[in-house]
């Protein structure tokens, strides 16, 4: 076990999976970002600092930007966990360093890429394509652990 954490292909796991994780947190941020400046919330005890009941009422509501940045955060936590699980077993199974940083550098990558065309509303196919290769690394991984793993 020592063994494998002092290998250099799980430490460069640890860097990009904490760095896509860090991306991902960071979504959480970015939605208060736009609730404060697009005055959008979901709880009464938000909207405390209304002066009105009417301003109260005109604060609680659903914002477009507001629930893309939703709805991209949601989209992270559907691929970014499997990542993490995926990868992880994938650096037990003892890859090799070049092919290991080439899957853990195109996912973060295409997740970076998928962030910005959600937030920034870009023109299909930009979001799908970038979700399509986070996708596809994570099976390939998902595929070299099974033919590593495999007892049915
Ligand atoms: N849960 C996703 C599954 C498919 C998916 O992840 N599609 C990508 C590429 S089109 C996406 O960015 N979907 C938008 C989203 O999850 O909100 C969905 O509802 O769309």
């Amino acid at each position: 076990m020592a063994q494998i954490i002092d290998s250099e292909v799980f430490l460069a796991f640890s860097t990009y999976a904490t760095i896509v994780i860090l991306k991902m947190m960071f979504m959480s941020f970015l939605t208060a970002y736009f609730r404060f400046t697009r005055k959008a919330f979901a709880n009464d005890e938000d909207v405390r600092m209304a002066k009105s009941p009417e301003e109260k009422k005109k604060m609680l509501r659903v914002n477009e930007d507001v629930e893309r940045v939703r709805r991209c955060h949601l989209n992270d936590l559907e691929n970014i966990i499997p990542f993490v699980i995926i990868g992880l077993l994938y650096t037990l199974t003892g890859p090799e360093l070049s092919s290991a940083v080439l899957h853990f550098r195109l996912f973060v990558g295409s997740r970076f890429v998928h962030t910005v065309a959600y937030v920034m509303a870009l023109p299909q196919p930009s979001r799908g394509l970038s979700w399509l290769v986070g996708m596809v690394v994570t099976l390939c991984m998902a595929y070299q652990v099974l033919t590593v793993t495999l007892r049915l």
